[in-house]
C-alpha cells in the first residue's frame, strides 16, 4: 500500500488511521507512536506486550528484532532500548554502533544527544562517534547548527556542531535560536540574546517567548503581558499587571514579621528540639503552650515546620535553622534579629550623610563567642556561594594563593581541596585567626603592609565592606603583595549599570559596615586608583562574580 499523506494515530492510540478515518491496517497494538518517513516509506514505533518494534503501513514488523522501547525514525535512524541499554538502529533493525548508553535522543541535523553511564551528555554523529571530546551535565538537540549545553556548574551556553563554543557567555538557562535570537535567563530574569550571546535589550522578564515575525510575548514580574519588538520596545500591552500592589507593599513593610518569627524560634531553641509535640516543646522551651502553638503556626505558614500526627517536624527549608546543618543559618537569624537590625535603624541618618561610625568587625572581635557565631554565619554563606564557583577559578598548579580577610577559612579550605597542587594561605584579624583550624594561617591587617608575596590574592566579599578610600587602600596593599604578573581575584556581587537588583544588599552594607556594593565600572575606577586594571570578568553560578585585576604595567 502506498500512502502519500502521513497516517495519524486513532483516538484509542492502538492503531493508525487514514485521512478519511478508516483503519490503515488490521493488527492492534497496546500503543503506537507517529509514523516518520524513511526514504519513501512510512515507519512507526509500536508496543505489544513487553515487545517494542517498528511497523510499516500494513501494520507489519519491518525487521525481526524486538526491544523494550523504541522511538521514531529521524535522519533515517531510531533510538531503541535493548537489554543492555539505549542505542540507535537503522531501517533493518541493526545497531548503528556497539556502544550502549543510559539515554539516547533522536537525530536532528545528523547529530544526536546521548548520556553515558556517568550521567554525562554529549553528541554523536550518524556513524555513532562522539563529535567532540567535551562532556556536559546536559545538552539539547542542534537547531540550525547550534545546540545548548549545560556545564557542571549549572550554567548554559551555545555550541557549534564541532563542539566549539559559539560565544563564551553563560546563562542560568538558555534556548536554541529561533529567527536569529535565543531566549536566555540571567540572574535578573529572561531576555533574548543574539549569536554573540549579547542581550538585545536591557529589560528582564519573568518569561519570554521566541520572536514570531519580529515580535515576542513577554510576562513582567508583576504579571503584565507585553509584546516587544526586536529592539525591546514595548509594541503592545496584552494584559495589565495582575499583582495587587497595595497588598504587596503592605507585605514588604512588615518584612520584620518574618525576621522576628524566625529569630524568636531560634532564640527559644525550637528547631533543636524537633520533632516534638506542643506539650513536649512547651516544657523543654519553657513557654506557654497556647502562645507556642501560635509561634508554631507562624513557622508552619513560613514553610519551616509541619505537623505530622501531633508532632511538629522540621521541613527541608527549616533544617537550615538547626545548628547541625553544615550551612546553618542559626547564627544569621540571631545577627539579623539583633545587631544588624539595630544598625539598619540608623539608615535615615546614614542617607542624610552621617558616617557609619562603628566598625562591625572590631565590635565582633571584642567577644570570642560573637566571633564564633558571626563567622559560622559567614562560613555558611561562603559554602553556599563559593562551592560551585571553584571550577571556574583559573588558579594554576604551583601558585601561591592568599585568601585575604578570609574569615575562619571556609573558602581557603574549599580552594585547597579543589586545587591540591597550590599553596593556599589565610589571613584575617587576630581574634578570627585564633578560631580558625586552617593550617597556613596568619594574622594580617588589611590596612597595614601584608606579609608574603602571592601569585593570586583572593578578596572575597571584602571590598564591599568598605567605602571607596578604604577599598583603594586595600587594593593598594594587595598590589604590593603580588608577585610579578600576579592577579587579584575579587569575588563580589556586581550591581548592574542600569538595573536596580542588588540595591537592598547595598543598603544593608551601608547600614552594617559603611561599605557598598559596586558596578563593574565603579570597581574599575577603584582599581585604577590603585594602579590596577580589570583583566577579566567571569559570571559565577551564585550571587557573586569573579573580577580579575592585574597591574596596569603588566600587559601580559
Ligand atoms: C564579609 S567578611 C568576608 C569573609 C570571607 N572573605 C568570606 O567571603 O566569607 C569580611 C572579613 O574581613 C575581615 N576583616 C575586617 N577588617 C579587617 C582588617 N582590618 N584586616 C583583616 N581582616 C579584616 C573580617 O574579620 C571578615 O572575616
Amino acid at each position: 500500500m502506498s500512502i502519500l499523506e502521513k497516517p495519524i494515530i486513532s483516538d484509542c492510540g492502538r492503531f493508525h488511521i487514514e485521512a478519511d478515518g478508516s483503519p490503515l491496517y488490521t493488527p492492534r497494538f497496546d500503543e503506537v507512536l507517529a509514523f516518520h518517513k524513511v526514504g519513501k516509506r512510512w515507519i512507526a514505533p509500536v508496543k505489544l506486550g513487553a515487545e517494542a518494534f517498528h511497523i510499516d503501513t500494513d501494520g507489519l514488523p519491518i525487521y525481526g528484532q524486538r526491544f523494550y522501547r523504541c522511538f521514531g525514525f529521524y535522519n533515517d535512524l531510531a533510538a531503541v532500548v535493548g537489554e543492555d541499554g539505549w542505542y540507535h538502529i537503522d531501517e533493518s533493525g541493526s545497531a548503528l554502533y556497539s556502544q550502549r548508553y543510559e539515554f539516547s535522543g533522536n537525530y536532528q541535523e545528523k547529530v544526536c544527544v546521548v548520556m553515558d553511564s556517568d550521567g554525562l551528555y554529549f553528541h554523536l554523529n550518524v556513524i555513532g562517534e562522539p563529535v567532540y571530546d567535551s562532556r556536559w551535565r546536559y545538552c539539547g538537540d542542534f537547531r540550525d547548527g547550534v545546540a545548548v549545553v549545560q556545564a557542571g556548574n549549572g550554567l548554559s551556553t551555545h555550541i557549534l556542531p564541532d563542539g566549539s563554543l559559539l560565544h563564551d557567555i553563560w546563562f542560568s538557562d538558555l534556548d536554541v535560536f529561533h529567527k536569529g535570537y535565543a531566549r536566555a535567563k540571567t540572574l535578573q530574569g529572561w531576555c533574548h540574546v543574539d549569536k554573540q550571546g549579547n542581550a538585545i535589550y536591557s529589560e528582564r522578564y519573568a518569561s519570554v517567548e521566541p520572536f514570531y515575525n519580529g515580535f515576542a510575548r513577554c510576562e513582567t514580574d508583576d504579571g503584565a503581558l507585553l509584546i516587544i519588538d526586536e529592539s525591546g520596545h514595548v509594541a503592545r500591552q496584552l494584559r495589565e499587571p495582575t499583582s495587587d500592589t497595595f497588598s504587596e507593599l503592605s507585605a514588604e513593610m512588615v518584612g520584620y514579621w518574618k525576621t522576628y518569627t524566625i529569630y524568636t524560634s531560634v532564640k527559644l531553641g525550637v528547631f533543636e528540639r524537633l520533632p516534638a509535640s506542643i506539650e513536649q516543646l512547651s516544657l523543654s522551651c519553657q513557654c506557654k503552650s497556647q502562645r507556642l502553638k501560635r509561634l508554631m503556626r507562624g513557622l508552619t505558614e513560613l514553610g519551616l515546620v509541619y505537623l505530622k500526627g501531633n508532632r511538629y517536624v522540621v521541613s527541608n527549608k527549616g533544617s537550615y535553622l538547626c545548628l547541625s546543618h553544615e550551612k546553618t543559618l542559626v547564627d544569621a537569624s540571631i545577627e539579623y534579629g539583633e545587631d544588624l537590625l539595630q544598625r539598619w535603624k540608623s539608615l535615615p541618618e546614614l542617607i542624610q550623610g552621617k558616617r557609619q561610625e562603628s566598625d562591625i568587625f572590631s565590635v565582633v572581635a571584642t567577644n570570642p563567642e560573637r566571633v564564633r557565631s558571626h563567622h559560622r554565619m559567614l562560613a555558611s554563606y561562603a559554602l553556599h556561594d563559593y562551592s560551585a564557583a571553584l571550577p571556574l577559578l583559573p588558579i594554576e598548579p604551583g601558585q601561591r594563593v592568599l585568601d585575604a580577610a578570609g574569615g575562619t577559612g571556609t573558602l581557603a579550605t574549599l580552594l585547597q581541596d579543589h586545587f591540591p597542587d597550590t599553596r593556599i594561605f589565610l589571613g584575617d584579624l587576630a581574634p578570627v585567626i585564633a578560631q580558625s583550624s586552617f593550617p597556613a594561617k596568619f594574622v594580617m591587617d588589611l590596612f597595614s603592609e601584608w606579609p608574603g608575596v602571592y601569585d593570586v590574592i583572593v578578596l572575597a566579599r571584602v571590598l564591599h565592606d568598605w567605602a571607596d578610600t578604604d577599598a583603594i587602600s586595600i587594593l593598594h596593599n594587595s598590589k604590593q603583595a603580588l608577585s610579578p604578573n600576579g592577579e587579584i581575584y575579587l569575588l563580589e556581587m556586581l550591581l548592574s549599570e542600569n538595573e536596580s537588583s542588588g540595591a537592598l544588599c547595598d543598603l544593608h552594607l551601608l547600614s552594617v559596615t559603611g561599605g557598598q556594593e559596586r558596578t563593574l565600572s565603579e570597581l574599575g575606577v577603584l582599581a585604577c586608583q590603585a594602579e590596577l586594571q580589570i583583566k577579566q570578568v567571569i559570571e559565577l553560578p551564585s550571587l557573586v562574580s569573579l573580577v580579575i585585576l592585574k597591574g596596569i604595567e603588566n600587559h601580559a
